[in-house]
């Protein structure tokens, strides 16, 4: 079975454009900042706009500049600004100095350290949108994750480390383990998941002899491949014992945006109650 990312994101862009229609008055805008973005933020940034547009949401590019923590701090108090993403990596402005200055409320991506350390005691108020997006999927799809074996290969902070957290949350009660780069045996660990989950970013790396058939495989890798998209799972030949997969794209990355903008639309509520 393939798990179709695009139902789910059309779900949530339904529940928005629903609120949005309810509404009076001006839509806040939600900014990117950044100061030279490469070839994948380029990329990610059109898409975010396009959406954007689709929704009647402005979408705000702006330059990190010269004093990038004073800007920040500038964007937080502005009510016209619903959201603020720090694309990453900044080439020049010190990342981690403007997300400590970013206002946790307006961090779509939950990158700031409030919400990345909440996720422990279920305060986060916005949880990293693509480790989300895995949850979703799970959600919508109806797959269990109570009690089963779930593989991480993959520990950044965007989306293996706040995964792992969001699957081990009581109630959810996944049985987590996470591979990186230094893991010794990993085909041994994806083998014996009953969900593996891959963000790595290298194509091919998860080969049909890592998983067991009948398991459930999440792709979360962006990979360029001769100028196509494509993840970090061998599509063709996993895809054949799999018993549900996610493509690339049209899998995880969907949803990823919608929940942006479900995020979004989370943060206008919270500056207007
Ligand atoms: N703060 C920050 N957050 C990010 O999430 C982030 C970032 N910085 N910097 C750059 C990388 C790269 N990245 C991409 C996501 C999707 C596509 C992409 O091509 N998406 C397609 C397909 C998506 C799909 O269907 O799977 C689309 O949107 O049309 C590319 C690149 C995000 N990143």
């Amino acid at each position: 079975m393939i798990l179709d990312g695009k139902i789910v994101s059309k779900s949530i862009y339904d529940e928005i454009k629903e609120k949005i229609g309810n509404r009076t008055g001006e839509l806040p805008s939600l900014v990117l900042f950044c100061d030279e973005p490469d070839p994948s933020n380029k990329t990610y940034m059109k898409s975010i706009r396009k959406q954007g547009e689709k929704l009647g949401i402005e979408v705000i590019v702006r330059d990190s500049g010269s004093n990038p923590v004073e800007e920040i701090s500038e964007l937080n108090k502005d009510k016209s600004v619903a959201g603020i993403m720090v694309m990453h990596p900044l080439k020049n402005a010190n990342e981690k100095a403007v997300l400590a200055a970013l206002d946790p409320g307006k961090d779509l991506e939950g990158r700031t350290v409030s919400n990345l350390g909440g996720i422990i005691n279920d305060e986060e108020f916005f949880a990293p949108p693509t480790a989300e997006a895995v949850m979703e999927i799970l959600d919508y799809y109806g797959i269990e994750v109570k009690g089963r074996d779930i593989t991480i290969v993959g520990r950044s902070n965007t989306v293996g480390k706040p995964l792992a957290l969001l699957l081990l949350k009581k109630g959810v009660d996944g049985t987590v383990t996470v591979c990186h780069s230094r893991s010794r045996d990993i085909s041994e660990k994806t083998f014996n998941a009953d969900i593996v989950v891959s963000a790595v970013g290298i194509a091919k790396f998860i080969e049909r002899e890592m998983i067991r058939p009948g398991a459930v495989v999440i792709d979360v890798g962006i990979n360029f491949v001769d100028g196509k998209l494509v993840g970090d799972v061998d599509f063709d030949e996993v895809s054949q014992i799999a018993a549900a997969i996610t493509p690339v794209p049209g899998g995880v990355g969907s949803v990823t945006t919608a929940l942006l903008f479900r995020h979004y639309y989370r943060s206008i509520e919270r500056m207007e109650s």
